[in-house]
């Protein structure tokens, strides 16, 4: 498990249109990384033009990113979800279908897919990763966001990539 978040990435200041595509359900949980994310954003990619859909469960993101991809073009998606595992094991089925179906969609639309649509135990993990603060997923979600976008930017600029890229 890891203890803390990854650092703050360094801010993007161009026109940065990001998706976010988070679920209803466990309703309490899910708005708390929604918020986090989003104000996490607002603070790193301060000219993002960010947009919001939601849908019932875990298992509705893929098909609505894929969608989304389908008619616009945003150069990153953010899935926030939250399962609670249950006494069976949908939710283990449901978390391993989204996390398959975001990789393929995302390596697919050769477009960076953010993926914070969590599994866990039971509601004290995951307030400690949707509501605390120490490990909050959404605040994950952003920073990632920020990273990769910062990345492809320079791979596109530089298609010879020469390394160190900062010199
Ligand atoms: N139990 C959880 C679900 N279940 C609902 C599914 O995601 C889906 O909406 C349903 O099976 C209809 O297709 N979703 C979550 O996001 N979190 C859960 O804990
Ligand atoms: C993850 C689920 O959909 C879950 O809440 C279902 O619970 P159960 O496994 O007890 O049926």
């Amino acid at each position: 498990m890891s203890k803390v978040l990854p650092p703050k990435p360094r801010s993007l200041t161009q026109k940065t249109q990001i998706t976010i595509v988070a679920s209803h359900y466990n309703e309490e949980f899910t708005d708390a990384l929604v918020e986090n994310t989003h104000e996490e954003l607002l603070e790193l990619i301060p000219n993002g033009q960010i947009e919001l859909v939601r849908v019932p469960g875990a298992f509705e993101i893929p098909v609505a990113v894929e969608t989304v991809l389908r008619q616009s073009k945003p150069e990153c998606v953010i899935c926030l979800g939250l399962i609670i595992r249950g006494q069976t094991a949908h939710g283990d089925m449901v978390a391993e279908s989204v996390t398959q179906a975001l990789q393929q969609i995302s390596v697919n639309h050769a477009t960076p897919v953010v993926h914070e649509v969590l599994l866990v135990g039971d509601e004290k993990q995951a307030y400690a990763r949707c509501i605390g603060s120490k490990l909050n997923r959404g605040r994950e979600a952003a920073r990632a966001a920020a990273a990769i976008v910062d990345t492809f930017t320079q791979l596109k600029r530089s298609p010879s990539r020469v390394f160190p890229s900062n010199a």
